[in-house]
């Protein structure tokens, strides 16, 4: 044993410390006891690191995109609609709402029905399908009848009181929802310990009534990050592209928004010029 350490315990002490601990740590012969083989080691996973270090970044981004980057549902009932933002490769799911299942003339159970179905088949992600009861047994009975109908179908329940029970009642068997209608911080809270997947807060209907529909997102957001709540921020009432890009600076989930928003992102004037004299170019030179 070393000289300073029996001297620290005593020289009297029954505890005696293992002499290769004592050389080791003490007499610092670290070195030539683990010296070549964790140099060896160290060299290979330098070696390892540094040879598939793009393949470990591609599945970095691609991880961090599939899990955090923010989702694109279209907010229509319009088959073709969907059908053209789904072939232009960004689209993660679809919402409705009875007023845009009305629009596009959807009525009569069975029709509604085969239209939700028609919609699943389009798309790969989820589907918010809304409840028309405003009882809890009527929600809980509607909601079994939605999610029959694909796996897709998210249940889309309105912020009331026993829209509430209901978000409960089906976290609690491992359904879906969406809770929709949302237009305060203290709604969402609610909604979120109730067990909601998914919180709708209407961005655009409260600018429209000159309240900050994007502070609430954010207000949301803080909420939910504070206390580590799964519940996804569903950015809903989208009118325009601004709302779109503030919810992604914002880290919103997702953003639902008319198939005119989406576009919108990929519109700019130089583009077009730009484009146009690429083009002229191109002509002068091969004509
Ligand atoms: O204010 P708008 O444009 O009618 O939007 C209402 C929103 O309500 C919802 O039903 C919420 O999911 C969406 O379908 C839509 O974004």
């Amino acid at each position: 044993m070393s000289l300073s350490l029996q001297r620290q315990i005593g020289t009297t002490s029954s505890f005696r410390i293992p002499q290769v601990l004592t050389e080791a740590r003490v007499g610092g012969r670290c070195g030539e006891i683990l010296g070549l083989p964790f140099f060896v080691s160290s060299l290979f996973i330098f070696a390892f690191l540094f040879a598939f270090h793009k393949r470990f970044l591609l599945l970095w981004n691609i991880l961090n995109h599939s899990i955090f980057a923010m989702k694109f549902f279209i907010d229509t009932a319009n088959l073709k609609e969907i059908q053209e933002a789904h072939l232009l490769g960004v689209l993660d799911g679809v919402t409705t709402n009875p007023s845009l299942m009305a629009k596009e003339g959807i009525t009569g159970k069975d029709n509604i029905m085969r239209h939700y179905k028609a919609i699943c088949d389009i798309v790969d992600g989820d589907v918010s399908a809304e409840v028309i009861s405003t009882d809890l047994e009527g929600m809980i009975r509607e909601g079994e009848e939605l999610i029959e109908i694909d796996e897709k179908i998210v249940v889309k329940i309105p912020m009331i009181k026993d829209g509430v029970k209901a978000l409960k009642y089906f976290s609690g068997k491992g359904v879906r929802t969406n809770c929709t209608l949302i237009f305060s911080a203290g709604q969402a809270l609610l909604a979120a310990k109730a067990g909601a997947t998914y919180v709708s807060p209407f961005i655009g209907r409260l600018d429209d009534i000159s309240t900050d529909g994007i502070a609430l997102i954010e207000q949301i957001l803080t909420i939910y990050r504070n206390y580590g709540y799964e519940t996804q921020v569903l950015a809903a009432s989208v009118r325009h592209p601004m709302h779109i890009l503030q919810c992604a600076e914002l880290g919103a989930d997702v953003m639902t928004g008319p198939l005119s928003a989406i576009e919108a992102l990929l519109k700019h004037p130089l583009t077009d010029i730009g484009l146009a004299k690429f083009l002229s170019d191109y002509q002068k030179g091969n004509s």
